[in-house]
């Protein structure tokens, strides 16, 4: 699209939204300021450097066979900057343990050190980002049985215990290098195929690991721990020691981040909702935007009515200082780096969707019990010129315009990826 064009539809845009309220450009300064995490392990099949050869487990699943897999640190990095230069605003990188750097020698996951993650801190000085990072309790021997922290088996529990411990000081050393808290998500696999009769004390197990892992007092400032619930794995269907109400009631008591997934609930319980009422009892929480179909699939996020109605409870709640978004998603049968610019841009205008809701006349409406009008205008907005700000909001922070994108992967795909197979 010629730049003439993009300001003019951009200023036609700017009208309307003015007509109903909305300021365009205050919303494209708070989408400015918000950061997306984008997670390392689309770039790989979620397979990781450890060099183990251990299969993905966990009762998650990813299924294709498109080339170009990232093999190494290096490539997925280079891959990691080819996406970055297709999107737009503020990014993060969110590495899992299993991505350290160790020079070819095997580390277990109970002998990581900050050493294997200098590379990636460089990196992302180098790139002006910063870093979130993940504990990696799955695709591993000792997690085969299918519990971690909640193991009946002491080593294999205090086998994991050291591994989390392990990852918060990790975390935290990347939180005070690059001066913002490094958001550590600790997601479990623990469940059982079958009903189990023992749940309780498999529940006071896991939180018993989980208090070990956080024992040490480490400032906010440098590491924020969220635990993520989730309803089932592939071959865990019948029981999830980490379930929502495990989570929350930790997080709560605790204080620390909640984190939700798109893909962790039943398909008919909202995300969104789970919002403003997560946050009248946590300071802070974690999103993961990721898209289930039939299951926690993680296929690309879209902007689908969830992502949109996620975003949508996120501004209308005032807190986009309080979620922190990441994405959360692994499709091997697609391109990756387009995987990972189709979901980046997705959440971002989502976002900028939600930031230009008229919420000023929706509220009064609402407040007037006016809920007709609030209706009407809904649906109104569903064709507003979202796409003419956001056109204009990567024209100026110099990202491809519309489907320009697509062009760049293709070459990249062609002069880089499909080299490596
Ligand atoms: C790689 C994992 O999928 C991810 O870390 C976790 O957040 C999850 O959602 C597991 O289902
Ligand atoms: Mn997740």
């Amino acid at each position: 699209m010629k730049k003439e064009s993009i300001i003019s539809q951009y200023e036609a845009a700017k009208e309307r939204f003015a007509e109903l309220g909305v300021d365009t450009d205050a919303a494209m300064d708070a989408l400015d300021a918000t950061e997306i995490s984008m997670h390392c392990w689309q770039g790989d099949d979620v397979i990781g450097f450890e060099g183990s050869g251990q299969e993905l487990s966990g009762g998650i699943l990813t299924t294709g066979n498109y080339p170009g897999r990232a093999r190494n640190a290096e490539e997925l990095r280079a891959d990691y900057e080819k996406a970055f230069s297709l999107i737009p605003g503020k990014k993060r990188a969110n590495l899992h343990e299993f991505y350290l750097e160790t020079g070819g020698k095997f580390v277990d996951r109970d002998e990581v050190e900050v050493k294997y993650f200098e590379n990636w801190m460089q990196w992302a000085k180098e790139q002006g980002i910063n870093l979130d990072f993940n504990t990696s309790m799955f695709s591993h021997p000792k997690a085969d049985a299918g519990y971690t922290l909640a193991s009946y088996d002491e080593d294999i529990r205090k086998f994991w215990v050291e591994h989390g411990i392990r990852c918060r000081d990790i975390a935290a050393e990347m939180g005070k290098r690059q001066g913002s808290p490094c958001v550590l998500n600790h997601w479990m696999v623990d469940g059982s195929k079958d009903a189990p009769v023992d749940r309780y004390d498999r529940r006071a197990l896991f939180i018993k690991s989980l208090d070990e892992i956080r024992s040490k007092d480490i400032s906010k400032d440098y590491v924020l721990d969220a635990i993520e619930s989730k309803l089932f794995g592939i071959g865990l269907e019948s029981f999830t020691v980490g379930s929502g109400e495990l989570a929350l009631g930790y997080a709560v008591s605790r204080d620390i981040l909640l984190t939700c997934d798109l893909g962790h609930f039943h398909p008919t319980e909202s995300v969104a909702d789970k919002v403003s009422a997560v946050l009248q009892f946590l300071d802070k929480m974690l999103v993961h935007t990721s898209r289930p179909v039939r299951w926690d699939s993680d296929h690309v996020v879209l902007q689908n009515d969830e992502t949109m109605a996620l975003m949508q409870e996120i501004v209308r709640a005032n807190a986009l200082q309080r979620v922190y978004i990441a994405l959360d998603f692994f499709d091997a049968s697609i391109n990756r780096i387009a995987a990972w610019v189709i979901g980046t841009r997705a959440t971002q205008k989502a976002l900028l969707s939600a930031l230009l809701e008229p919420q000023k006349l929706l509220l009064d409406a609402e407040r007037k019990g006016d809920t007709t009008f609030r209706l009407a205008l809904v649906e109104e907005m569903k064709n507003m010129p979202v796409n003419a700000v956001w056109d204009y909001y990567c024209e100026k922070n110099g990202v491809p315009v519309g489907m320009d994108w697509f062009g760049e992967v293709k070459q990249y795909e062609k002069d880089v990826l499909l080299g490596r197979d």
